[in-house]
């Protein structure tokens, strides 16, 4: 982890999102991230309401040291996609449902990006894989995190397991 002269960790991943009403889903972005140890800034960005503040961060998002982005937002979810077109960082894009069309609205407009501008988009909701990818990214060239990563694998795997082993004695209490 890089840190500034004052001594405090230097963010390597940005979760931004349109409304702090977006928060609720992406503050599992942000928990994922904390889990691994990664340095984290978290903001509200909106391409729509404040588009000259939003191409100003994705512009200078590299400069400052973050190597990925998290965007999430719903609706009309311009924000991931705007800030893709502004940063040669990656950015992962999560479609925050709302009142309205289950989210598809947001999936929709997140995902289906012009070719040359990706945006790595994760399930309706899903935050907290955002935040694991990001780990991932990361983890592609710090073999500390990596280790970490596989070993969040390892737990996953043991939790399979565990879940089967429940299931098959269930299912031989009804004679299966
Ligand atoms: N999709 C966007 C953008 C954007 O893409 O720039 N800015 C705000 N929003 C979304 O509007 C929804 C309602 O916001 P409010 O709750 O503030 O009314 C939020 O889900 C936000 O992400």
């Amino acid at each position: 982890m890089s840190t500034a002269q004052d001594g405090a960790a230097v963010p390597a991943v940005g979760v931004v999102m349109g409304s702090d009403s977006d928060w609720p889903v992406m503050r599992l972005a942000a928990e994922a991230l904390a889990e691994f140890g990664v340095a984290f800034e978290a903001d509200v960005v909106s391409a729509h309401r404040m588009p000259d503040e939003m191409i100003a961060y994705g512009a200078r998002a590299a400069e400052r040291g973050l190597k990925v982005i998290i965007a999430g937002a719903g609706g009309a979810a311009h924000l991931p996609g705007m800030l893709a077109s502004v940063t040669p960082l990656p950015v992962i894009g999560v479609p925050v449902p709302l009142k309205y069309l289950d989210g598809m609205d947001s999936l929709l407009s997140i995902v289906q990006m012009p070719a040359g501008v990706p945006v790595a988009t994760v399930a309706v909701g899903g935050a907290r894989n955002a935040g694991l990818l990001a780990v991932r990214i990361l983890a592609a060239a710090d073999a500390e995190l990596r280790a970490k990563m596989e070993r969040f694998q390892g737990e996953l795997r043991d939790q399979a397991h565990a879940k089967g082993a429940r299931l098959r004695e269930e299912a031989a209490r009804l004679g299966g």
